[in-house]
């Protein structure tokens, strides 16, 4: 089994906001290196710098827009984000929904700048039109697990086994994380096991009572 990449999404949660994102992204890159795998953190955007100044981890943005320098008032530019020291960039994630022009134009945005592409998707259909965008990574989360623990790898397989089919049909090139529910090692084990390359998690990290910990459980079984 090739070695996984993981990333961590801080969402808004305090316990992964300011200091306390650098708190976990630290624990992040303590494990990765402890069990030899990647794990990136997606915090904040106003942390993006805090973070990526003061750990050496792999930092993405949770959102970037389609934008050019010029009148984009609150719109968040992939170069600044790229300036500020992410790596790469999640897009359309759930909570942070966009229609297909303004996907298409953000994975474009990110790959002028270099940033590794992560479009979230919340089915089959909707993870090949986003391998269409020619992303890195899609990386399929059902909505309704979100942030209950019930694992995606458990609750609903098919989306994860589907997604990797139809991207393969799709787009080969494209790779395919899946989301939601994941904590412990043996989901992971079990979303590599349906054909993902690794996964997208929250809550089972960041509102850990000791992330650490909840870090290496999640890579124990490798
Ligand atoms: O970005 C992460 C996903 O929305 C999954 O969240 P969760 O691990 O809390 O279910």
């Amino acid at each position: 089994m090739d070695s996984p990449l993981i990333v961590v999404n801080f969402k808004t949660y305090a316990q992964g906001t300011g200091e306390a994102a650098v708190g976990i992204a630290t624990a992040c890159r303590d494990v990765a290196e402890e069990a030899g795998v990647t794990i990136g953190v997606a915090p904040q955007l106003c942390d993006i710098y805090r973070v990526s100044s003061q750990v050496d981890v792999p930092v993405y943005a949770q959102h970037v827009d389609g934008v050019s320098p010029g009148s984009n008032t609150g719109h968040v530019m992939a170069s600044c984000v790229q300036q500020a020291g992410a790596v790469g960039s999640l897009i359309n994630h759930s909570e942070r929904r966009l229609n297909l022009a303004d996907i298409e134009a953000s994975v474009r945005a990110a790959r002028a700048e270099g940033l590794t592409t992560i479009v979230c998707t919340n089915n089959i259909p909707t993870t090949a039109a986003a391998a269409a965008l020619d992303p890195e990574y899609v990386a399929v989360e059902p909505p309704e697990l979100i942030g209950t623990g019930v694992p995606v790898s458990q609750a609903d397989p098919d989306v994860v086994r589907g997604s990797v089919e139809a991207v393969k049909k799709i787009n080969p090139d494209v790779q395919v994380l899946c989301g939601a529910g994941i904590s412990r090692g043996e989901d992971l084990i079990a979303a590599m096991e349906l054909g993902s390359v690794g996964v997208l998690l929250a809550s089972g990290i960041v509102k850990a009572e000791d992330p650490r910990s909840a870090l290496e459980d999640l890579v124990s079984q490798l």
